[in-house]
């Protein structure tokens, strides 16, 4: 397959480029920028990729549709709902790993990212989380999950699953290295603000809440709001959230044990770990999200703990599990990443 991936020169594209680079079923990666405007190759454009001689055209959504089988948009919420219309028209495959597909209520999308939301298309695309939905079978438009949302939605999973817990007062503190922060430079992802320090920041006020909430309501229509917070940490990769669950009089944990076991059983790239709790770096470099409990029977409440790569599981690797499933691959095709904790 012939595959064009746009937004090489960011965070999220890059990791992307190089999962594409061992997918036995994809035997070229066009890369479209829209900053050049004649054919170039990727060692001429982009630093740090000495000696590739892979092409660069310049972005012209008639020529992705003429030579590829799929477009992969590794590209800013606000700018990708625009460059996706022509593809969607033509009912041309996409995986999108921007927000702007994820909500299915356009004035949601508008009052958590401040930006219009898109003019048609939302009801074509599917939200996939992949280790979960399997709905990138069914559709030519994949909306990717956020990465905050993954590791909370994977967590989450059981406890919305099951009649053991109260749904309303399920609380996520949620931490992100800085390459979530894509890759332009602001204040607050400066080296010397992040470097040794721990910094809250969009409390109450994260776009990937109501993503969060879409998919809770989906799996129990009685989740009530969550409390969700974010934090930089500094670190590049990695994300760990943190979440506490009231669970009710006379549930032990063994049955949260075994919940937890089945829910997550046929999650392809959940590992659950019981109670010996993951940490980032065991997950950073793979598609793996890792998830364990703590259970405190003093005040009747569930720790649980996820992990990803937030480039990896909440993105690009996600991204091509999603693109697997839209084409029947292995689920696992390009993601059979050895993990090394060094
Ligand atoms: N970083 C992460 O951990 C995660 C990111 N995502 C999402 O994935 C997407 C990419 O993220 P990330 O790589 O971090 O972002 P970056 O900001 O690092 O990269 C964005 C890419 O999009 C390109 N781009 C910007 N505007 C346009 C345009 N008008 N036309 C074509 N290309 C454009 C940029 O090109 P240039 O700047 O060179 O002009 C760059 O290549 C975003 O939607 C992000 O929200 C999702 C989950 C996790
Ligand atoms: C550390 C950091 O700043 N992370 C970003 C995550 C951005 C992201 O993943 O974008 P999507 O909304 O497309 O998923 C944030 O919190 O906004």
């Amino acid at each position: 397959m012939k595959v064009a991936l746009i937004g090489l020169s960011g965070y999220a594209g890059k990791v992307l480029y190089q999962l594409l680079g061992g997918h036995s079923r994809v035997n070229q990666v066009n890369i479209y920028d829209h900053n050049v405007d004649e054919v170039t190759t990727v060692a001429d454009t982009y630093k740090g990729m000495i000696g590739n001689r892979d092409r660069v055209y310049p972005y012209d959504y008639s020529e992705i549709m003429n030579k590829n089988d799929a477009a992969f948009f590794a590209t800013p919420a606000g700018v990708t709902s625009k460059l996706a219309q022509p593809f969607i028209h033509e009912g041309f495959p996409v995986i999108d790993l921007s927000g702007d597909y994820r909500l299915t209520d356009p004035q949601t999308y508008e009052d958590w990212y401040h930006k219009p939301a898109a003019v048609s298309g939302l009801d074509e695309a599917e939200y996939g989380i992949a280790d979960f939905n399997h709905l990138a079978s069914t559709t030519n438009y994949v909306a990717n999950p956020g990465c905050y949302a993954t590791a909370t939605l994977t967590g989450l999973k059981p406890v919305f699953n099951s009649d053991m817990f109260s749904l309303d007062s399920v609380i996520v503190d949620a931490k992100s290295g800085t390459s979530g922060a894509c890759k332009r430079l602001t204040e607050s992802s400066h080296f010397t603000n992040v470097n040794e320090n721990l910094s809250v920041y969009k409390p109450n006020q994260h776009q990937h809440i109501p993503e969060i909430m879409q998919q809770l309501v989906e799996w129990n229509h009685e989740a009530k709001p969550i409390q969700f917070t974010t934090s930089l940490l500094p670190i590049s990769r990695g994300i760990m959230a943190t979440m506490y669950v009231k669970v009710k009089p006379d549930v032990g944990i063994s049955e949260i044990d075994e919940l937890f076991e089945a829910e997550l059983a046929d999650a392809p790239f959940t590992r659950f770990t019981g109670t010996e709790l993951p940490d980032i770096k065991e997950v950073v470099g793979t598609n793996f999200c890792d998830v364990g409990i703590a259970y405190n029977e003093t005040n009747q409440t569930l720790m649980i703990v996820s992990v990803i790569d937030n480039l990896i599981k909440g993105a690009s690797g996600q991204a091509v599990q999603n693109f697997n499933q839209m084409f029947g691959f292995a689920e696992d095709e390009g993601l059979k990443l050895a993990q090394v904790t060094v």
